[in-house]
């Protein structure tokens, strides 16, 4: 489990992050979104030990990382899948992680088969594509078997399939019971992989909250079409709903959902020629609710969502 509580990191003037408080728990994939420089990195850093926070905590099995004595058996991390020596082998660099962590060295084998490497095991990182990085660094990430996972916008840079081959690892690790929290700026990528998702702007929290969740809470109105449409409006205005003329044609109808406005017109002889419950796209809903906060962008942010 993730605990990130109240935790505040300052680079002299600069704000990164602002007292913000989630969690993740495991068993599913949590998306961890924002635009750029939102904060999510400086996190990330912190709950790895690799920066100190200004105040709050950042815990990982409720222990800061610093005090894990065996981290790589808890928590596998992939921040840049640059990050390695271009002159090594994947076999080497993975065999040398291994025997540095006490780490069985037929775990490397099966983990090379198991992020897609084994044909290139014994070839250079030099000469690897970013997916292939990518998944060496997810290999290095998962040879201690941990628990948590925390991968930093691992699917930045790659192709479809790329991007399909983490989706479906990250989804049966989870489905394992691990933690997983994974960075992204892309909404669109959130919505297939990931079931939780925790948003930040400027360094706060704007929404910790389901995919699911998320969709429903941003539904635009029930749209309505019926060839006695002021008919209709008036019965529905009186059960309580409102109604307007939507843009498109047709009447938008809040407060009452779309089998309830089907068995009223239905109970009035109204004919109905659609009834469609409408809803943003988690992409529409998740500029709304960050627009306040790009970096460099203009707008208001919609109101906080816990
Ligand atoms: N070492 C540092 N020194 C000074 N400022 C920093 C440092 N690291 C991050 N920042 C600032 O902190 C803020 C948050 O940055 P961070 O990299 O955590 O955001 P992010 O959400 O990961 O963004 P991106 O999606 O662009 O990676 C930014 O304004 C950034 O410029």
């Amino acid at each position: 489990m993730i605990e990130v509580r109240e935790l505040t990191k300052r680079y002299g003037d600069a704000l990164a992050v602002d007292r913000l408080s989630f969690r993740v728990e495991p068993g599913h994939v949590t998306g961890f979104l924002g635009p750029n420089g939102a904060g999510k990195s400086t996190t990330m850093r912190v709950l790895l030990g690799l920066d100190v926070p200004t105040a709050g905590q950042a815990l990982i099995n409720g222990r800061p990382y610093t005090s894990m004595r065996r981290p790589l058996h808890e928590v596998g991390a992939l921040l840049d899948a640059g990050a390695v020596h271009g002159g090594r082998t994947a076999l080497d660099h993975l065999r040398w992680l291994a025997r540095s962590n006490g780490i069985d060295r037929r775990r490397v084998t099966e983990l090379l088969e198991r992020v897609g490497l084994a044909g290139v095991a014994r070839k250079r990182i030099g000469g690897f594509s970013l997916g292939m990085r990518q998944r060496l660094g997810i290999a290095a990430a998962l040879l201690g078997d941990p628990g948590v996972l925390l991968l930093d916008e691992p699917v930045n840079g790659l192709d479809p399939d790329g991007v399909r081959w983490i989706r479906e690892l990250l989804r049966s690790l989870a489905a394992e019971g691990r933690t997983i929290l994974l960075s992204s700026h892309l909404m669109s990528e959130m919505e297939l992989t990931a079931e939780r998702i925790v948003i930040v702007g400027r360094g706060r929290l704007i929404a910790d909250t389901t995919v699911r969740e998320l969709a429903a809470r941003y539904q635009r109105g029930v749209l309505v079409r019926s060839s006695r449409e002021a008919e209709l409006a008036g019965v529905l205005t009186a059960a309580g709903a409102s109604v307007t003329a939507a843009p498109e044609g047709g009447l938008t109808v809040s407060g009452l959902d779309a089998v309830a406005i089907g068995e009223l017109a239905a109970g009035h002889g109204i004919p109905v020629h659609e009834v469609r419950t409408r809803t943003a796209s988690l992409e529409e809903t998740y500029m709304e609710l960050t627009a306040g906060d790009v970096e460099y962008g203009a707008g208001r942010r919609a109101e906080a969502v816990r």
